[in-house]
């Protein structure tokens, strides 16, 4: 009995020891990938959630990593120069094999940007979208669980379309790649114009995407930002928190992606903000979370969103002057798959649907319980789990 006793106590030794040795290891890469990303845990940070955002060798913040970054940014973001910290650090990682993702139709110049962020593979819901929304230009309707890689299934078709256009216009330009990308400060502040542009500012913006909550929305445009820096793509946050000088200041540099919250946004566009006023240009319309939107209590600002970027003057609703001619549209839920309480989200969705009349024309709701989207109607429902 005592023998074995001393034999389970040196067992126990022993693991504690690899136990330990383990944690160095992973502490000490997870402390570096922290500092050098500016993580808010530091070198003595939680070591499970260090460990995870060192094992992803990706630029992106991870799932983990948004969670914290959203509790950080809610909190700085009540300040009057508050955003997200859009120029994170990179962490050094080597580059990986991108094969698996030829035959998707994306720009040798973005496979490239994922393969520095680590992105070896799409994800479910990036390869239900990314062909048809590259190569055929259709609406999506995408819903996948959160974390599943929505905020990159909307965003390189726009990064896609952003890069084929300026190559288009200006190859010459282009081949010397972009400019610097956004100052550190964040979110394309204070940024030189890409060199395509020929040191001048971009004039029309291109896309606009919509989120349910500023946290939200400044992770999406961080996110995006990674791929923005690197294609010479300028991406801007319209979100509450930001001092209107801030948010004058970043619309002043004429950004083509704006990431936006619809109440803020309705406010700038009620005020005549610069770039704000026409979208004549505008080539995609995305809607994150859209069941989380009307949720949210977004119903009535967003249908006047809507509205003006559909080409409604929003007094008669009838088409304005330089309405944009072909939009995409792109509306995403994290939540429409889920089984549970599928009828009651769906009741939500339905009345998103409403709202969203201008983006989801051709699609309805079923009486049962799943979207319906006729045939031949141009828009492509992409669901993976
Ligand atoms: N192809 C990929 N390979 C590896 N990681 C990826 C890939 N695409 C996205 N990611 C990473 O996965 C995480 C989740 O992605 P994303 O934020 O797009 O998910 P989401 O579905 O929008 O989630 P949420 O609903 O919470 O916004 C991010 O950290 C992102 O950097």
């Amino acid at each position: 009995m005592r023998a074995q006793l001393r034999r389970l106590r040196q067992e126990q030794r022993a693991l504690s020891a690899q136990l330990k040795q383990a944690t160095r290891a992973v502490g000490g890469a997870g402390s570096e990938a922290g500092a050098e990303a500016g993580s808010p845990e530091g070198p003595s940070g939680n070591d499970d959630a260090t460990a995870l955002a060192a094992a992803k060798p990706v630029a992106l913040p991870s799932s983990s990593d948004k969670k914290k970054k959203a509790k950080k940014t809610k909190k700085k973001a009540t300040s009057a120069e508050a955003v997200a910290p859009s120029s994170q650090t990179t962490t050094p990682t080597p580059p990986v094999d991108t094969r698996a993702w030829e035959g998707l139709g994306l720009h040798e110049e973005i496979l490239g940007v994922l393969s520095t962020c680590g992105f070896s593979a799409p994800t479910a819901v990036q390869v239900a979208c990314l062909p048809s929304a590259l190569r055929d230009r259709r609406d999506i309707i995408g819903a996948a669980q959160t974390g599943s890689g929505k905020t990159l299934a909307f965003g390189l078709p726009i990064m896609q379309a952003l890069l084929n256009e300026r190559h288009m216009q200006t190859p010459a330009a282009a081949e010397e790649g972009p400019s610097e990308g956004p100052s550190e400060e964040g979110h394309g502040d204070e940024a030189p114009a890409p060199a395509a542009t020929g040191g001048k500012r971009r004039g029309a913006l291109r896309a606009l995407i919509l989120a349910p909550t500023r946290e939200l929305a400044l992770q999406v445009c961080s996110h995006l930002e990674v791929f923005g820096r690197a294609l010479g793509v300028r991406v801007a946050p319209i979100v509450g928190g930001i001092s209107s000088q801030k948010q004058e200041r970043l619309l002043a540099h004429a950004p083509e992606v704006v990431v936006a919250t619809p109440g803020r946004l309705w406010d700038q566009m009620q005020s005549g903000a610069a770039h704000l006023t026409d979208f004549s240009r505008l080539a995609f319309l995305v809607v994150d979370e859209a069941d989380r939107m009307v949720q949210q209590g977004h119903y009535s600002e967003l249908g006047e969103i809507l509205g003006r970027v559909d080409g409604g003057s929003g007094e008669d609703g009838g088409p304005a002057p330089g309405a944009p001619r072909s939009m995409q549209t792109m509306i995403f839920s994290a939540t429409l798959t889920l089984p549970a309480n599928l009828r009651h989200r769906l009741k939500k969705v339905r009345r998103a649907e409403e709202a969203l009349e201008g983006g989801m024309k051709g699609c309805s709701l079923s009486d049962g319980d799943r979207i319906v989207v006729p045939e031949g109607c141009g828009m492509q429902l992409c669901l993976s789990g």
